[in-house]
C-alpha cells in the first residue's frame, strides 16, 4: 500500500468506527427513552415482570434471531410500545428518534379506542398491508408474547384465553408470512406445540 491508500483506509475505517460509535449512542438512548416511558408499567405475570423487558426482549430477538441489523427497525422493536401503552406522542418520537423510526410505531400501534373485538380484528386485517419492516417487528412481537404465554399465564387469564390468543395471532401471523423464515419457523413450531392450526403456509 503507498501511503496515500494508507491515508484513505485510515480515514475511512476511522469513519466507520465513528458510524458505528454513533449507532451504539443511538441504541442505548432509545432503551433509556423505552425504559423511562415505561417505568412505572409492569407485566401481567405473577412476578409482575417490568414491562420494558417485553421490548428489550423483542429487539434482541431481531437481531439474535432474525438476523435484523437495520437500526431503525431496532429502535422501533424498543418503543413499539411507547405510544399505544403510555403518553409518548408520535410527535415526540419523530423529534427524537425521525420520521422513519415513528412511522414505523405507528404501523406498530393499535387505536386503544376500539372495542378491543374490533382491535383484534383489525390486526388480522392490516397485517398483509404492512410494510416488511413493519412487519418484521410484528412478527418479533408476537414470537416474544406466545413465549411468554408458554413460560407462564398472566395472573386473570384463564386457559381457554391463553388457546385463544394462541389461535387468534396464528390469523395474525397469517398475514405476515414471507418475511424472515426463522421466527415464522419459530412460531410455527409454537403453534404446533398448541395444536394450534398453522394457517397461510
Ligand atoms: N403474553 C403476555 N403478554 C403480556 C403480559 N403482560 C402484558 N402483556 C401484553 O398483553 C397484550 C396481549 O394481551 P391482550 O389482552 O390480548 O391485549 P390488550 O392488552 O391489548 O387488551 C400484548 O400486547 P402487545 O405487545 O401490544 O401485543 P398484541 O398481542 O396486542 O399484538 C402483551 O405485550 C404477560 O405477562 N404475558
Ligand atoms: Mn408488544
Amino acid at each position: 500500500m503507498n501511503n496515500n491508500s494508507t491515508a484513505m483506509a485510515e480515514r475511512n475505517s476511522l469513519s466507520q468506527d465513528e458510524a458505528l460509535s454513533k449507532v451504539v449512542k443511538e441504541i442505548v438512548r432509545c432503551t433509556n427513552f423505552a425504559a423511562l416511558k415505561h417505568k412505572d408499567q409492569r407485566r401481567k405475570d405473577k412476578q409482575q415482570t417490568p414491562y420494558v423487558n417485553h421490548v428489550i426482549g423483542v429487539a434482541h430477538i431481531l437481531v439474535s434471531e432474525g438476523g435484523i441489523s437495520d437500526v431503525s427497525v431496532i429502535q422501533a422493536a424498543l418503543l413499539h410500545d411507547t405510544v399505544e401503552d403510555t403518553d409518548t406522542s408520535f410527535y415526540e418520537l419523530q423529534a427524537e428518534f425521525g420520521e422513519d423510526v415513528a412511522n414505523l410505531v405507528k404501523e406498530m400501534t393499535d387505536d386503544k379506542s376500539l372495542p378491543k373485538a374490533e382491535r383484534k380484528a383489525l390486526q388480522i386485517s392490516h397485517a398483509p398491508q404492512a410494510s416488511h419492516r413493519a412487519k418484521l417487528v410484528k412478527l418479533a412481537d408476537k414470537l416474544y408474547n406466545l413465549r411468554d404465554l408458554r413460560r407462564c399465564t398472566p395472573e386473570s387469564w384463564t386457559e381457554e384465553r391463553v388457546q385463544e390468543y394462541f389461535e387468534w395471532a396464528s390469523q395474525v401471523v397469517a398475514g405476515l408470512r414471507g418475511t424472515n423464515q426463522a421466527m415464522e419457523d419459530a412460531l410455527d413450531q409454537l403453534f404446533m406445540e398448541r395444536g394450534v392450526e398453522v394457517m397461510g403456509s
